[in-house]
């Protein structure tokens, strides 16, 4: 267990530590801004059970890993990859929170309010879901930046199946909010997620 005190280790997990705090922090400071602090619960941290276990697998996967394997995490061209995606994953995902503005909840509207209007401008223009892309790419990048190839496979599965099955649940509502015009710009425009149409 020494080896977790090693200068690759504390930088890989110092790093890994400050992306999360960065997004959730970030993540609950925009909902505040945007929606007021009465509307903001502490789900819009975005954190729930089944995602403490996968980071908490992906901690004890890095302390196993650099006990038995250390020259595995001694990848810096792949854990270097897996920084820049965790970077690429915040920028889109916060472009898309501020683009959508009113429009973004982080619980899925089942009821059209007033207000809510279809947002296809910005980085809506390029992918009908970019911040779920984002946070694919986000997720998957926080396990690369770890060199951690077993976290790498299992957070790309486990998002997305999450989002394959949030997707069409999410694009139901919002046909029945915006009819032909949500059609009109789903057909132009692709998901953003791959293999969901
Ligand atoms: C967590 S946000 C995610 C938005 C989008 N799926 C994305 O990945 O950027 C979910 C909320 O955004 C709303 N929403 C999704 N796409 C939208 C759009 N193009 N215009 C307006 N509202 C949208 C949905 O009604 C839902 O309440």
């Amino acid at each position: 267990m020494a080896d977790l005190f090693t200068q690759t280790a504390s930088t890989q997990l110092y790093r890994m530590f400050l992306a999360v705090l960065f997004f959730h922090t970030s993540e609950f400071i925009l909902a505040v801004s945007i929606h007021g602090r009465s509307k903001v619960s502490l789900s819009s941290l975005l954190i729930s059970r089944g995602y403490l276990v996968a980071m908490a697998f992906s901690v004890l996967e890095y302390a196993f890993e650099i006990w038995m394997f250390p020259d595995l995490k001694e990848h810096w061209g792949i854990s270097n990859l897996g920084l820049v995606m965790v970077l690429i994953g915040e920028i889109i995902r916060k472009l898309a929170i501020i683009t959508a503005g009113q429009a973004f909840t982080h619980l899925i509207r089942t009821r059209h309010e007033e207000q809510h209007e279809l947002v296809t401008h910005g980085v809506y223009g390029l992918v009908r879901h970019p911040s779920y892309s984002a946070f694919l790419i986000w997720a998957v990048g926080t396990q690369v930046m770890l060199c951690n190839p077993v976290s790498t496979v299992g957070f790309a599965a486990v998002v997305w199946r999450f989002f394959s099955k949030r997707i069409p649940y999410e694009e139901y509502y919002l046909r029945r909010f915006f009819g032909s015009n949500y059609l009109d710009y789903a057909k132009r425009t692709p998901s953003g997620v791959p293999f969901v149409k």
